[in-house]
């Protein structure tokens, strides 16, 4: 049976010299290896709810449990760190916060905060570099000398150096190109399919329609959908009313179907699918 990996009880949260909820009382389980996929307009509370995840703020009530250590209004800030061996945060442009001379020295940051030898701070270094797709080459280069892209993955094998079961990606595809979008989309897909459960904030309903196996719509610090992609996606009305899009995929077909092309699947995810519903309905009426 899955375990969890984060339990989250009637959590709330609100920002210091502010009275408005940031968060208005969340409760979700996220399982080990799911890969999530958390929504909803500006505003909404994600990056709250991921950075009390991450334990960068503590919440003012309810429960966390994130890899067996339970986090509420009373823990002491030692206990909350803790949590940085298990979760992984991956900001927006995380490229921005590099800062070393080395690509090398830059991922080792983390490992080397946690006290690790150096035999296995070079270790983790090296299968961090292999993990993001980098050659072992570049250890000894400046991270600036490097392509967006690449800048991008140094930024994330620094904190998958820190091997955390658990990964936060803040919009982790904004501002690179489309190759670059799906490189990096592939490689944290692999991530997820060798074990490490995703929790990935995103506006892009294309990549929730590709990669997650479950999607979390947030408005106004509450969870007001918690589904699969394909069950979100079969209700338009609602997603308008949250300020979120239809993947194009799914517009399409529904184009299609409104137009008489009797498409079977009247929900294909992905560009691959609906190509494919396109094909069977030629197909069928050309019979
Ligand atoms: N540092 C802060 N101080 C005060 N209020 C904040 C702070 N950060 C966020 N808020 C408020 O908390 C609420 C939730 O914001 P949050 O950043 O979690 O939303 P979000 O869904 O991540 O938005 P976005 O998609 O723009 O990143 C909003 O009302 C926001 O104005």
């Amino acid at each position: 049976m899955a375990k969890s990996a984060v339990t989250v009880t009637n959590l709330h949260y609100t920002y210091p010299n502010t009275t408005k909820e940031a968060l208005a009382g969340v409760s979700l389980t996220i399982q080990e290896q799911d890969f999530v996929a958390i929504v909803g307009q500006t505003g909404s509370g994600k990056s709250t709810l991921v950075s009390l995840i991450d334990g960068l703020l503590q919440p003012v009530s309810g429960q966390l449990k994130i890899a067996g250590l339970a986090i509420d209004a009373t823990t002491k800030a030692d206990q909350l760190s803790k949590i940085h061996h298990h979760v992984g945060f991956v900001f927006q442009f995380p490229e921005q916060q590099l800062f070393a001379e080395t690509v090398a020295e830059d991922i080792s940051f983390g490992p080397h905060n946690l006290g690790w030898s150096e035999r296995k701070i070079q270790e983790a270094i090296d299968e961090a570099l292999m993990r993001v797709g980098l050659p072992l080459e570049l250890k000894t280069r400046s991270p600036f000398a490097l392509s967006g892209g690449q800048m991008r993955r140094v930024a994330i094998a620094g904190v998958l150096a820190m091997q955390p079961g658990i990964l936060i990606l803040d919009e982790p595809t904004a501002g690179l190109d489309t190759q670059a979008t799906n490189e990096l989309l592939a490689l944290i897909k692999k991530l997820n399919d060798n074990g490490t459960t995703i929790i990935m904030v995103t506006h892009q309903m294309e990549q929730v329609a590709r990669y997650a196996n479950r999607v979390i719509a947030m408005n106004e610090g509450a969870i007001v959908a918690d589904t699969t992609p394909q069950q979100l996606f079969s209700y338009p009305d609602k997603l308008t009313k949250l300020s979120l899009t239809l993947p194009a995929s799914v517009e399409i077909a529904q184009f299609l179907n409104n137009n008489g092309a009797k498409l079977e699947n009247t929900e294909p995810l992905t560009l691959e699918e609906l190509a494919n519903e396109i094909v069977k309905a030629m197909e069928k009426n050309n019979d």
